[in-house]
């Protein structure tokens, strides 16, 4: 058996043409639903990723920008522009990539934003939104990529064991409010896992859908899944390999190589979890520019 890959990066594309037909039609309300980046510092991998943002939200139609700060930027400095961007009526979305700066909290940055505006699902606000089943707030993109991608590919998550490796703020832990809440790509029975769990391989071999968000290249392998189950690799990491002209090439928290042997259906690295993260922030900015048209039409 060879399981069948789940296409993330078709998935996000077909996500891209529903937020660029929803600038559309806002576009008749006059509104155009605009995101604002902000960068700190010089990590390559942000700054691919802040690339990537701004050419999609500017490919929907969206009014796109970066704020490109330096690293020696202080913290208080990147609050005020934070606050600026709180109070400018064409930013509808504000996003700080992470990581920051470590003398940077990215907790008190997190709080600075408008709730309403944080299209990342970051600030506690929408994260007790999500918790208590409030649809008004945002959900962060990675775990709200695995719901549409679970529920775009027939995955039937009612009643399902459902076990995530990682038990992150931004990860695990709103995956796990979103497998367990009522309602599609839901119902799930959840377990979440982490570096205490006693025999992770225990947990792991009882789930129906194992979602691996540890950080640890290729840390979940082929012995350590279910046969017949969905496996959903949210690992971003490098390990070396010779062939490649820069010495290292992306790999998820699974080894590829022994679970597609096992698992019925499995994400790729690159190319699965990674694209639906850009294009939920893209949904996520178009319903938040939606709230302000509802807002004053009240
Ligand atoms: N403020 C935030 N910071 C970070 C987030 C986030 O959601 N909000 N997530 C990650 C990084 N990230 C988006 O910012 C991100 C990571 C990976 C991808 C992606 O498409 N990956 C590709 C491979 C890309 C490559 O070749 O390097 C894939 O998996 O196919 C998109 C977005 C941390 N920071």
């Amino acid at each position: 058996m060879r399981a069948e890959l789940i296409d993330g990066k078709a998935i996000a594309e077909t996500i891209r043409h529903e937020v660029a037909a929803d600038v559309t039609r806002l576009a008749a309300h006059g509104i155009i639903p605009g995101l604002t980046v902000v960068l700190v510092g010089d990590d390559a991998a942000s700054a691919t990723y802040v690339g990537a943002k701004e050419k999609a939200s500017k490919a929907a139609g969206m009014q796109g920008e970066t704020l490109r700060l330096p690293a020696s930027t202080t913290q208080a400095e990147l609050l005020t522009v934070v606050e600026r961007l709180n109070v400018d009526p064409s930013v509808h979305g504000i996003l700080v990539q992470m990581p920051l700066p470590s003398h940077i909290d990215p907790d008190t940055v997190i709080r600075h934003i408008l709730p309403e505006k944080d299209v990342d699902g970051f600030h506690p606000v929408n994260v007790g939104k999500l918790l208590i089943g409030h649809t008004d707030g945002f959900v962060s993109c990675t775990p709200a990529g695995v719901i549409e991608l679970l529920v775009r590919s027939g995955v039937d998550t009612r009643g399902a064991e459902a076990v995530i490796v990682g038990r992150s703020n931004i990860v695990g832990k709103p995956m796990a409010a979103l497998l367990v809440q009522g309602r599609a790509g839901g119902d799930a029975t959840v377990t979440i896992c982490h570096s205490r769990t006693k025999d992770l391989a225990f947990h792991t071999r009882r789930a129906d859908i194992l979602i691996a968000a540890i950080g640890r290249a290729e840390m979940i392998t082929g012995d350590m899944i279910k046969p017949g189950a969905v496996v959903i690799d949210v690992g971003m990491n490098t390990k070396p390999d010779a062939t490649k002209a820069k010495g290292t090439r992306l790999c998820g928290d699974v080894h590829f190589e022994s679970a597609v042997h096992v698992a019925s259906k499995i994400t790729p690295v690159p190319g699965g979890v990674g694209p639906m993260t850009i294009a939920m922030l893209l949904r996520n900015t178009v319903r938040a520019a939606e709230r302000t048209l509802a807002v004053a039409a009240r």
